[in-house]
Protein backbone atom coordinates (compact mmCIF):
# COMPACT_ATOMS: atom_id res chain seq x y z
CA UNK A 1 0.00 0.00 0.00
CA UNK A 2 2.27 2.90 1.31
CA UNK A 3 6.10 2.49 0.34
CA UNK A 4 7.96 0.63 3.56
CA UNK A 5 8.90 3.47 6.23
CA UNK A 6 12.35 3.32 7.74
CA UNK A 7 13.53 4.00 10.99
CA UNK A 8 13.51 7.40 11.16
CA UNK A 9 9.84 7.70 9.22
CA UNK A 10 10.98 8.76 5.83
CA UNK A 11 9.64 6.08 3.14
CA UNK A 12 12.08 7.71 0.98
CA UNK A 13 14.69 6.01 3.06
CA UNK A 14 16.73 3.10 1.70
CA UNK A 15 18.46 1.85 4.99
CA UNK A 16 20.55 -0.95 3.05
CA UNK A 17 22.51 1.62 1.11
CA UNK A 18 25.49 3.52 2.57
CA UNK A 19 26.73 6.50 -0.27
CA UNK A 20 30.20 6.02 -0.24
CA UNK A 21 30.55 2.48 -1.12
CA UNK A 22 28.62 1.68 -4.48
CA UNK A 23 29.01 -1.40 -6.30
CA UNK A 24 29.36 0.17 -10.09
CA UNK A 25 26.83 -2.48 -11.96
CA UNK A 26 24.25 -1.26 -9.89
CA UNK A 27 25.45 2.83 -10.13
CA UNK A 28 24.82 5.10 -13.12
CA UNK A 29 26.66 8.43 -12.71
CA UNK A 30 24.39 11.09 -13.98
CA UNK A 31 24.86 15.51 -13.85
CA UNK A 32 27.06 16.90 -12.19
CA UNK A 33 27.84 14.95 -8.64
CA UNK A 34 24.77 12.89 -8.50
CA UNK A 35 24.77 9.01 -9.19
CA UNK A 36 21.41 6.55 -9.53
CA UNK A 37 21.69 3.44 -7.49
CA UNK A 38 19.53 0.20 -7.38
CA UNK A 39 19.33 -0.70 -3.35
CA UNK A 40 17.79 -3.77 -2.25
CA UNK A 41 14.23 -2.51 -1.68
CA UNK A 42 14.77 1.26 -3.92
CA UNK A 43 16.44 3.12 -6.60
CA UNK A 44 18.56 5.82 -4.31
CA UNK A 45 19.20 8.87 -5.66
CA UNK A 46 22.35 11.04 -4.64
CA UNK A 47 22.46 14.04 -5.64
CA UNK A 48 24.99 16.70 -3.94
CA UNK A 49 22.65 19.44 -5.05
CA UNK A 50 19.26 18.31 -3.14
CA UNK A 51 18.87 21.43 -1.25
CA UNK A 52 15.20 21.43 -0.13
CA UNK A 53 15.96 18.31 2.81
CA UNK A 54 16.22 18.56 6.05
CA UNK A 55 20.12 17.62 7.43
CA UNK A 56 20.48 14.08 8.73
CA UNK A 57 22.81 13.25 11.75
CA UNK A 58 25.58 11.46 10.90
CA UNK A 59 28.80 10.60 13.33
CA UNK A 60 27.13 13.22 15.77
CA UNK A 61 27.27 15.77 13.12
CA UNK A 62 24.25 17.07 11.46
CA UNK A 63 24.76 16.79 7.79
CA UNK A 64 22.99 17.69 4.14
CA UNK A 65 20.78 15.03 3.36
CA UNK A 66 21.78 14.28 -0.30
CA UNK A 67 20.27 11.48 -0.95
CA UNK A 68 16.61 10.22 -1.71
CA UNK A 69 14.99 7.02 -1.71
CA UNK A 70 12.35 5.85 -4.28
CA UNK A 71 10.82 2.27 -3.52
CA UNK A 72 10.98 0.24 -6.72
CA UNK A 73 7.35 -0.58 -6.58
CA UNK A 74 6.75 3.09 -6.60
CA UNK A 75 8.86 3.75 -10.00
CA UNK A 76 6.39 3.65 -13.10
CA UNK A 77 8.82 3.89 -15.67
CA UNK A 78 11.89 5.01 -16.75
CA UNK A 79 14.06 5.64 -20.20
CA UNK A 80 16.71 7.09 -22.01
CA UNK A 81 15.65 9.96 -24.61
CA UNK A 82 18.96 11.19 -26.41
CA UNK A 83 21.45 11.66 -23.11
CA UNK A 84 18.33 12.04 -20.80
CA UNK A 85 17.26 9.69 -18.43
CA UNK A 86 14.04 9.77 -17.19
CA UNK A 87 12.43 8.07 -14.36
CA UNK A 88 8.61 8.75 -13.53
CA UNK A 89 7.24 7.32 -9.99
CA UNK A 90 4.73 7.54 -7.66
CA UNK A 91 5.05 10.18 -4.80
CA UNK A 92 3.08 10.02 -1.73
CA UNK A 93 1.23 12.91 -1.01
CA UNK A 94 0.02 11.34 2.46
CA UNK A 95 -0.49 8.45 3.95
CA UNK A 96 -2.85 7.18 1.52
CA UNK A 97 -2.40 9.29 -1.89
CA UNK A 98 0.39 9.39 -4.08
CA UNK A 99 1.05 11.78 -7.18
CA UNK A 100 3.21 10.99 -10.46
CA UNK A 101 6.79 12.50 -10.36
CA UNK A 102 9.67 12.87 -12.21
CA UNK A 103 13.02 12.99 -12.16
CA UNK A 104 15.76 13.85 -14.84
CA UNK A 105 19.05 13.75 -15.18
CA UNK A 106 21.72 14.10 -17.98
CA UNK A 107 23.77 11.12 -18.67
CA UNK A 108 27.55 12.06 -18.67
CA UNK A 109 29.94 9.33 -17.13
CA UNK A 110 28.81 6.54 -18.71
CA UNK A 111 28.02 5.34 -22.65
CA UNK A 112 24.37 4.85 -23.80
CA UNK A 113 24.74 0.54 -23.18
CA UNK A 114 25.49 0.73 -19.84
CA UNK A 115 22.66 3.76 -19.16
CA UNK A 116 20.14 1.45 -21.09
CA UNK A 117 21.22 -2.03 -19.09
CA UNK A 118 20.76 0.10 -16.03
CA UNK A 119 17.49 1.28 -16.89
CA UNK A 120 16.40 -2.18 -17.63
CA UNK A 121 18.00 -3.58 -14.44
CA UNK A 122 15.75 -0.77 -12.58
CA UNK A 123 12.72 -1.73 -14.70
CA UNK A 124 13.11 -5.65 -13.68
CA UNK A 125 13.47 -4.24 -10.14
CA UNK A 126 10.25 -2.01 -10.72
CA UNK A 127 8.04 -4.56 -12.15
CA UNK A 128 9.11 -8.18 -10.85
CA UNK A 129 7.00 -10.52 -12.24
CA UNK A 130 4.15 -7.91 -12.95
CA UNK A 131 3.28 -7.34 -16.75
CA UNK A 132 5.07 -4.06 -18.00
CA UNK A 133 2.98 -1.53 -20.34
CA UNK A 134 -0.11 -3.29 -19.63
CA UNK A 135 -2.77 -2.65 -22.38
CA UNK A 136 -5.73 -1.60 -20.29
CA UNK A 137 -9.44 -1.02 -21.36
CA UNK A 138 -11.02 1.25 -18.87
CA UNK A 139 -14.69 1.28 -17.99
CA UNK A 140 -16.05 4.18 -16.05
CA UNK A 141 -19.52 4.24 -14.24
CA UNK A 142 -20.39 7.96 -14.19
CA UNK A 143 -22.85 7.08 -11.82
CA UNK A 144 -20.90 4.99 -9.47
CA UNK A 145 -20.76 5.99 -5.73
CA UNK A 146 -21.21 9.44 -5.33
CA UNK A 147 -20.71 9.88 -8.74
CA UNK A 148 -16.91 10.64 -9.19
CA UNK A 149 -15.94 8.04 -11.11
CA UNK A 150 -14.56 10.27 -13.83
CA UNK A 151 -13.15 13.18 -11.86
CA UNK A 152 -11.06 10.33 -9.94
CA UNK A 153 -10.33 8.89 -12.58
CA UNK A 154 -9.10 11.79 -14.22
CA UNK A 155 -6.98 12.90 -11.51
CA UNK A 156 -5.72 9.91 -9.88
CA UNK A 157 -5.85 6.58 -12.14
CA UNK A 158 -5.23 8.10 -15.73
CA UNK A 159 -1.99 9.64 -15.05
CA UNK A 160 -0.35 6.92 -13.10
CA UNK A 161 -1.57 4.33 -16.18
CA UNK A 162 0.03 6.93 -18.44
CA UNK A 163 2.96 7.16 -16.48
CA UNK A 164 3.53 3.69 -16.69
CA UNK A 165 3.43 3.74 -20.94
CA UNK A 166 -0.11 1.81 -20.75
CA UNK A 167 -1.97 1.50 -23.43
CA UNK A 168 -5.66 2.93 -22.31
CA UNK A 169 -8.79 2.80 -23.76
CA UNK A 170 -11.67 4.51 -21.71
CA UNK A 171 -14.76 4.16 -21.93
CA UNK A 172 -17.93 5.38 -20.32
CA UNK A 173 -20.65 3.01 -19.62
CA UNK A 174 -23.70 4.55 -20.51
CA UNK A 175 -26.64 2.47 -18.91
CA UNK A 176 -26.92 -0.46 -16.76
CA UNK A 177 -25.81 -3.92 -18.54
CA UNK A 178 -23.77 -1.99 -20.84
CA UNK A 179 -20.46 -3.50 -19.61
CA UNK A 180 -21.81 -6.59 -20.20
CA UNK A 181 -22.04 -6.05 -23.97
CA UNK A 182 -18.68 -4.65 -23.76
CA UNK A 183 -17.19 -7.27 -22.11
CA UNK A 184 -18.81 -9.99 -24.95
CA UNK A 185 -17.73 -7.87 -27.89
CA UNK A 186 -14.53 -7.23 -26.30
CA UNK A 187 -11.40 -8.07 -28.82
CA UNK A 188 -9.71 -10.27 -26.21
CA UNK A 189 -6.61 -10.48 -27.84
CA UNK A 190 -6.22 -7.02 -27.81
CA UNK A 191 -6.38 -5.96 -24.55
CA UNK A 192 -4.78 -7.48 -21.39
CA UNK A 193 -6.83 -5.96 -18.26
CA UNK A 194 -10.30 -4.51 -17.92
CA UNK A 195 -10.06 -2.11 -15.24
CA UNK A 196 -13.79 -0.70 -13.89
CA UNK A 197 -14.03 2.28 -12.41
CA UNK A 198 -16.55 1.74 -10.30
CA UNK A 199 -17.85 -0.20 -7.75
CA UNK A 200 -18.02 -3.91 -7.47
CA UNK A 201 -20.90 -3.88 -9.61
CA UNK A 202 -19.12 -3.17 -13.28
CA UNK A 203 -16.48 -5.97 -12.46
CA UNK A 204 -19.67 -8.01 -11.88
CA UNK A 205 -21.03 -7.27 -15.50
CA UNK A 206 -17.57 -7.58 -16.96
CA UNK A 207 -17.65 -10.99 -15.33
CA UNK A 208 -20.98 -12.00 -16.75
CA UNK A 209 -20.04 -10.36 -20.14
CA UNK A 210 -16.76 -12.46 -20.68
CA UNK A 211 -18.90 -15.31 -19.12
CA UNK A 212 -21.74 -15.15 -22.14
CA UNK A 213 -19.40 -15.66 -25.09
CA UNK A 214 -18.70 -18.58 -26.67
CA UNK A 215 -15.13 -18.68 -25.77
CA UNK A 216 -15.97 -17.94 -21.90
CA UNK A 217 -12.89 -19.89 -20.71
CA UNK A 218 -10.68 -18.41 -22.67
CA UNK A 219 -12.13 -14.79 -21.98
CA UNK A 220 -11.86 -15.24 -18.19
CA UNK A 221 -8.18 -16.62 -18.19
CA UNK A 222 -7.03 -14.16 -21.06
CA UNK A 223 -8.03 -10.92 -19.76
CA UNK A 224 -7.73 -9.57 -15.89
CA UNK A 225 -10.50 -7.94 -14.24
CA UNK A 226 -9.68 -5.22 -11.73
CA UNK A 227 -12.01 -2.74 -10.06
CA UNK A 228 -10.44 0.91 -8.92
CA UNK A 229 -12.61 2.21 -6.18
CA UNK A 230 -15.15 4.62 -7.63
CA UNK A 231 -18.25 3.22 -6.10
CA UNK A 232 -20.09 2.28 -2.87
CA UNK A 233 -19.41 -1.27 -2.28
CA UNK A 234 -15.69 -1.28 -3.40
CA UNK A 235 -14.63 -5.16 -1.98
CA UNK A 236 -12.69 -6.54 -5.15
CA UNK A 237 -9.98 -3.49 -5.03
CA UNK A 238 -9.79 -3.95 -1.02
CA UNK A 239 -9.23 -7.80 -1.01
CA UNK A 240 -6.91 -6.98 -4.44
CA UNK A 241 -4.67 -3.91 -3.70
CA UNK A 242 -5.34 -3.53 -0.25
CA UNK A 243 -6.15 0.31 -0.48
CA UNK A 244 -9.62 1.93 -1.18
CA UNK A 245 -7.66 4.89 -1.89
CA UNK A 246 -7.85 5.65 -5.83
CA UNK A 247 -4.57 6.60 -6.91
CA UNK A 248 -2.35 3.55 -4.27
CA UNK A 249 -4.93 1.11 -5.80
CA UNK A 250 -4.13 2.23 -9.79
CA UNK A 251 -0.36 2.59 -8.68
CA UNK A 252 -1.17 -1.80 -7.78
CA UNK A 253 -2.91 -2.11 -10.69
CA UNK A 254 0.04 -1.03 -12.13
CA UNK A 255 1.98 -3.39 -10.43
CA UNK A 256 -0.44 -6.12 -10.05
CA UNK A 257 0.55 -9.79 -10.77
CA UNK A 258 -2.02 -11.79 -12.35
CA UNK A 259 -3.80 -14.44 -10.24
CA UNK A 260 -6.37 -17.20 -10.96
CA UNK A 261 -9.51 -16.58 -9.34
CA UNK A 262 -12.30 -18.86 -7.95
CA UNK A 263 -16.14 -18.12 -9.62
CA UNK A 264 -19.15 -19.29 -8.71
CA UNK A 265 -21.90 -20.32 -11.02
CA UNK A 266 -25.17 -19.56 -9.85
CA UNK A 267 -28.49 -21.36 -10.94
CA UNK A 268 -31.76 -19.73 -10.41
CA UNK A 269 -35.15 -20.01 -12.35
CA UNK A 270 -33.29 -21.05 -15.89
CA UNK A 271 -30.80 -18.48 -15.56
CA UNK A 272 -26.89 -19.12 -15.12
CA UNK A 273 -24.45 -16.48 -13.78
CA UNK A 274 -21.32 -16.07 -12.49
CA UNK A 275 -20.39 -14.40 -9.01
CA UNK A 276 -16.88 -13.46 -7.72
CA UNK A 277 -17.60 -12.11 -4.44
CA UNK A 278 -20.49 -13.32 -2.61
CA UNK A 279 -24.15 -14.86 -1.81
CA UNK A 280 -26.15 -13.22 1.08
CA UNK A 281 -29.49 -14.45 2.12
CA UNK A 282 -30.74 -13.27 5.32
CA UNK A 283 -29.82 -10.26 7.44
CA UNK A 284 -26.22 -8.97 5.12
CA UNK A 285 -28.66 -9.01 2.60
CA UNK A 286 -31.39 -7.33 3.76
CA UNK A 287 -28.88 -4.58 5.13
CA UNK A 288 -27.38 -4.34 1.65
CA UNK A 289 -29.73 -4.19 -0.46
CA UNK A 290 -33.28 -3.41 2.11
CA UNK A 291 -31.99 0.08 3.12
CA UNK A 292 -31.91 2.13 0.36
CA UNK A 293 -34.38 4.45 2.23
CA UNK A 294 -31.43 5.33 4.44
CA UNK A 295 -29.00 6.24 1.52
CA UNK A 296 -28.34 9.53 3.17
CA UNK A 297 -27.07 7.81 6.08
CA UNK A 298 -23.99 7.06 3.63
CA UNK A 299 -22.25 3.67 5.21
CA UNK A 300 -23.54 4.09 8.71
CA UNK A 301 -27.03 2.57 6.84
CA UNK A 302 -25.33 -0.59 7.44
CA UNK A 303 -24.26 -0.37 10.74
CA UNK A 304 -27.63 0.97 11.81
CA UNK A 305 -29.51 -2.02 9.64
CA UNK A 306 -27.58 -4.54 10.64
CA UNK A 307 -27.85 -3.49 14.89
CA UNK A 308 -32.19 -3.07 14.23
CA UNK A 309 -32.69 -6.22 12.82
CA UNK A 310 -30.07 -7.83 15.31
CA UNK A 311 -30.89 -6.87 18.20
CA UNK A 312 -34.96 -7.59 16.94
CA UNK A 313 -33.79 -10.94 16.76
CA UNK A 314 -34.74 -11.16 12.70
CA UNK A 315 -34.99 -14.74 11.47
CA UNK A 316 -34.93 -16.08 7.20
CA UNK A 317 -35.83 -19.29 7.77
CA UNK A 318 -34.73 -21.20 4.98
CA UNK A 319 -33.96 -25.01 3.58
CA UNK A 320 -30.41 -25.61 3.18
CA UNK A 321 -28.19 -28.35 1.34
CA UNK A 322 -24.72 -27.86 1.15
CA UNK A 323 -21.40 -29.90 -0.57
CA UNK A 324 -18.98 -29.21 2.58
CA UNK A 325 -15.30 -29.48 1.58
CA UNK A 326 -13.90 -28.84 5.08
CA UNK A 327 -16.39 -28.84 7.83
CA UNK A 328 -15.06 -27.60 11.49
CA UNK A 329 -12.86 -24.33 11.89
CA UNK A 330 -9.71 -26.23 13.26
CA UNK A 331 -9.61 -28.32 9.77
CA UNK A 332 -10.44 -24.45 8.07
CA UNK A 333 -7.39 -23.01 10.14
CA UNK A 334 -5.41 -25.90 9.16
CA UNK A 335 -6.14 -25.85 5.44
CA UNK A 336 -5.90 -21.93 5.18
CA UNK A 337 -2.22 -21.59 6.66
CA UNK A 338 -1.25 -24.51 4.91
CA UNK A 339 -2.24 -22.92 1.14
CA UNK A 340 -1.91 -19.74 2.78
CA UNK A 341 2.54 -20.37 3.42
CA UNK A 342 2.59 -21.86 0.19
CA UNK A 343 4.76 -19.84 -2.50
CA UNK A 344 3.57 -20.90 -5.68
CA UNK A 345 0.36 -20.01 -6.47
CA UNK A 346 -2.05 -22.40 -8.17
CA UNK A 347 -1.60 -23.10 -12.04
CA UNK A 348 -4.59 -23.87 -13.24
CA UNK A 349 -4.63 -26.22 -16.32
CA UNK A 350 -4.18 -24.44 -19.89
CA UNK A 351 -7.20 -23.95 -22.19
CA UNK A 352 -6.79 -25.99 -24.84
CA UNK A 353 -10.01 -25.40 -26.50
CA UNK A 354 -9.78 -22.03 -27.51
CA UNK A 355 -13.79 -21.71 -28.47
CA UNK A 356 -14.73 -23.67 -25.28
CA UNK A 357 -17.71 -21.89 -23.21
CA UNK A 358 -18.07 -22.32 -19.39
CA UNK A 359 -17.38 -25.30 -17.38
CA UNK A 360 -20.34 -27.74 -17.45
CA UNK A 361 -22.02 -27.83 -13.88
CA UNK A 362 -21.20 -30.59 -11.94
CA UNK A 363 -23.98 -30.67 -9.30
CA UNK A 364 -26.54 -29.49 -11.75
CA UNK A 365 -28.96 -26.45 -11.57
CA UNK A 366 -31.48 -25.35 -9.02
CA UNK A 367 -33.94 -27.35 -11.32
CA UNK A 368 -31.85 -30.88 -10.97
CA UNK A 369 -32.81 -33.49 -8.50
CA UNK A 370 -29.87 -32.70 -5.44
CA UNK A 371 -26.59 -34.32 -5.55
CA UNK A 372 -26.93 -37.75 -3.75
CA UNK A 373 -24.45 -36.33 -1.00
CA UNK A 374 -26.41 -33.26 -0.65
CA UNK A 375 -29.34 -33.30 2.20
CA UNK A 376 -31.65 -30.40 2.56
CA UNK A 377 -31.99 -29.66 5.98
CA UNK A 378 -34.43 -27.27 7.14
CA UNK A 379 -32.97 -23.84 8.95
CA UNK A 380 -36.09 -22.60 10.60
CA UNK A 381 -33.89 -20.11 12.96
CA UNK A 382 -31.61 -18.81 10.80
CA UNK A 383 -30.38 -15.45 10.92
CA UNK A 384 -27.78 -14.61 8.08
CA UNK A 385 -26.34 -16.94 5.39
CA UNK A 386 -23.28 -15.56 3.73
CA UNK A 387 -20.99 -17.34 1.76
CA UNK A 388 -17.99 -15.94 0.46
CA UNK A 389 -15.04 -15.98 -2.35
CA UNK A 390 -12.81 -13.05 -0.94
CA UNK A 391 -11.94 -11.77 2.58
CA UNK A 392 -12.75 -8.02 2.52
CA UNK A 393 -16.75 -7.34 2.04
CA UNK A 394 -16.07 -3.72 2.78
CA UNK A 395 -13.37 -1.78 4.67
CA UNK A 396 -12.66 -3.25 8.01
CA UNK A 397 -14.58 -6.29 7.76
CA UNK A 398 -12.61 -9.04 7.16
CA UNK A 399 -15.32 -11.12 7.15
CA UNK A 400 -14.17 -14.24 5.54
CA UNK A 401 -10.62 -14.34 7.32
CA UNK A 402 -10.35 -17.85 5.71
CA UNK A 403 -10.92 -17.05 2.04
CA UNK A 404 -8.41 -17.91 -0.72
CA UNK A 405 -8.47 -16.85 -4.40
CA UNK A 406 -7.98 -20.18 -6.16
CA UNK A 407 -8.31 -23.31 -3.37
CA UNK A 408 -11.60 -24.22 -5.32
CA UNK A 409 -13.47 -23.43 -2.36
CA UNK A 410 -16.12 -20.75 -1.28
CA UNK A 411 -16.39 -19.56 2.73
CA UNK A 412 -20.18 -20.32 4.13
CA UNK A 413 -20.97 -18.70 7.54
CA UNK A 414 -24.11 -19.11 9.20
CA UNK A 415 -25.87 -17.58 12.16
CA UNK A 416 -28.96 -18.32 14.22
CA UNK A 417 -31.21 -15.11 14.27
CA UNK A 418 -32.05 -16.19 17.75
CA UNK A 419 -28.68 -15.62 19.22
CA UNK A 420 -29.02 -13.80 22.16
CA UNK A 421 -28.29 -10.00 22.42
CA UNK A 422 -25.49 -9.82 23.87
CA UNK A 423 -24.20 -12.88 21.86
CA UNK A 424 -25.54 -10.49 18.88
CA UNK A 425 -23.65 -7.08 20.09
CA UNK A 426 -20.43 -9.01 20.79
CA UNK A 427 -21.07 -10.62 17.07
CA UNK A 428 -21.26 -7.01 15.78
CA UNK A 429 -18.45 -5.45 17.32
CA UNK A 430 -16.09 -8.59 15.99
CA UNK A 431 -17.60 -8.06 12.71
CA UNK A 432 -16.63 -3.76 13.20
CA UNK A 433 -13.91 -4.37 14.98
CA UNK A 434 -11.53 -6.07 11.72
CA UNK A 435 -10.42 -8.43 14.84
CA UNK A 436 -11.42 -11.29 12.44
CA UNK A 437 -9.98 -13.85 14.79
CA UNK A 438 -12.61 -13.58 17.47
CA UNK A 439 -15.66 -13.04 14.32
CA UNK A 440 -13.54 -16.49 13.13
CA UNK A 441 -14.05 -18.33 16.62
CA UNK A 442 -16.96 -16.93 17.79
CA UNK A 443 -18.89 -19.97 18.88
CA UNK A 444 -22.33 -18.80 17.25
CA UNK A 445 -20.07 -18.42 13.88
CA UNK A 446 -20.63 -21.68 11.80
CA UNK A 447 -17.85 -21.73 9.01
CA UNK A 448 -16.65 -23.91 6.39
CA UNK A 449 -15.44 -24.47 3.50
CA UNK A 450 -18.28 -25.74 0.67
CA UNK A 451 -18.18 -26.24 -3.44
CA UNK A 452 -21.54 -25.73 -3.94
CA UNK A 453 -24.96 -25.20 -1.96
CA UNK A 454 -28.69 -25.08 -2.91
CA UNK A 455 -31.36 -22.52 -0.81
CA UNK A 456 -34.71 -22.45 -0.71
CA UNK A 457 -36.12 -19.22 1.45
CA UNK A 458 -39.17 -19.82 2.94
CA UNK A 459 -39.24 -15.91 4.27
CA UNK A 460 -43.13 -14.90 4.33
CA UNK A 461 -44.35 -11.87 2.00
CA UNK A 462 -40.76 -12.40 0.65
CA UNK A 463 -37.33 -10.57 1.10
CA UNK A 464 -33.81 -10.38 -0.32
CA UNK A 465 -31.12 -12.19 -1.79
CA UNK A 466 -27.69 -10.24 -3.00
CA UNK A 467 -25.40 -12.09 -5.41
CA UNK A 468 -22.00 -10.01 -5.32
CA UNK A 469 -23.82 -6.96 -4.13
CA UNK A 470 -26.55 -6.90 -6.58
CA UNK A 471 -30.56 -8.29 -6.32
CA UNK A 472 -32.05 -11.30 -7.20
CA UNK A 473 -35.40 -12.28 -7.54
CA UNK A 474 -36.63 -13.63 -4.24
CA UNK A 475 -36.19 -17.22 -5.14
CA UNK A 476 -34.58 -20.89 -4.86
CA UNK A 477 -31.23 -20.68 -5.98
CA UNK A 478 -28.01 -23.11 -6.45
CA UNK A 479 -24.01 -22.36 -6.12
CA UNK A 480 -21.15 -24.55 -7.25
CA UNK A 481 -17.45 -23.26 -7.54
CA UNK A 482 -15.24 -23.61 -10.57
CA UNK A 483 -11.41 -23.37 -9.14
CA UNK A 484 -9.50 -20.76 -10.90
CA UNK A 485 -12.15 -19.73 -13.92
CA UNK A 486 -11.38 -16.25 -13.48
CA UNK A 487 -8.14 -14.15 -13.23
CA UNK A 488 -7.43 -10.69 -11.77
CA UNK A 489 -4.21 -8.71 -10.68
CA UNK A 490 -3.38 -8.75 -6.77
CA UNK A 491 0.00 -7.62 -5.09
CA UNK A 492 1.41 -10.59 -4.57
CA UNK A 493 -0.40 -12.96 -7.03
CA UNK A 494 -1.00 -15.83 -4.29
CA UNK A 495 -3.47 -14.57 -1.63
CA UNK A 496 -5.78 -11.64 -1.02
CA UNK A 497 -4.35 -8.32 1.27
CA UNK A 498 -6.29 -9.78 4.34
CA UNK A 499 -5.02 -10.50 7.73
CA UNK A 500 -6.26 -14.42 7.59
CA UNK A 501 -6.73 -16.66 10.52
CA UNK A 502 -3.52 -17.23 12.18
N1 LIG B 1 -24.52 5.05 -17.17
C1 LIG B 1 -25.17 4.30 -16.29
N2 LIG B 1 -26.43 4.61 -15.93
C2 LIG B 1 -27.08 3.86 -15.01
N3 LIG B 1 -26.57 2.77 -14.41
C3 LIG B 1 -25.32 2.42 -14.74
C4 LIG B 1 -24.55 3.16 -15.68
N4 LIG B 1 -23.35 2.58 -15.80
C5 LIG B 1 -23.35 1.50 -14.97
N5 LIG B 1 -24.53 1.40 -14.33
C6 LIG B 1 -24.96 0.43 -13.31
O1 LIG B 1 -24.60 0.90 -12.03
C7 LIG B 1 -24.56 -0.23 -11.17
C8 LIG B 1 -23.77 0.06 -9.91
O2 LIG B 1 -22.53 0.42 -10.27
P1 LIG B 1 -21.22 0.38 -9.40
O3 LIG B 1 -21.03 -0.92 -8.78
O4 LIG B 1 -20.17 0.91 -10.29
O5 LIG B 1 -21.46 1.49 -8.30
P2 LIG B 1 -21.87 1.44 -6.77
O6 LIG B 1 -22.04 2.84 -6.35
O7 LIG B 1 -20.90 0.64 -5.97
O8 LIG B 1 -23.20 0.69 -6.85
P3 LIG B 1 -24.45 0.60 -5.90
O9 LIG B 1 -25.46 1.51 -6.55
O10 LIG B 1 -24.79 -0.85 -6.03
O11 LIG B 1 -24.06 1.00 -4.54
C9 LIG B 1 -23.99 -1.33 -12.02
O12 LIG B 1 -24.57 -2.55 -11.69
C10 LIG B 1 -24.31 -0.90 -13.44
O13 LIG B 1 -25.26 -1.78 -14.03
Amino acid sequence: MNPPATDDGDPFQDPSTSPPNLPTQLTLAVGRNAFLNLGSESLVVLDEGFVDKEPVRCCGLLQPKTTRAIPFHNILWAELADWEIAISYAHPTSKDAVRVAHINYIVEKTDRQDAEAWIERLLERAYGQSQRRKRIKVLVNPFGGKGSAQKWFTRDIEPIFAAARSELSVEKTKYSGHATEIAEQLDIDAWDVVACCSGDGVAYEVINGFGKRPDAARALRKVAVVQLPCGTGNAMCLNLTGTDSTSLSALSVTKGIRMPLDLVSITQGDRRTLSFLSQAVGIIAEVDLGTENLRWMGSARFTYGFIVRLLGQTIYPADIAIGVEVEDKAAVKEAYKRQHADPTPYTPPEVTDESAGLPKLKYGTVNDELPTDWKMIPHDKLGNFYCGNMAFMAPDTNFFAAALPSDGCMDLVTIDGDIPRLTALKLLMAVGSGNQESLFDMSCVNYRKVSGFRIVPKQKGGGYISIDGEKMPFEPFQAEVHRALGTVLSKTGRVYEADGVA
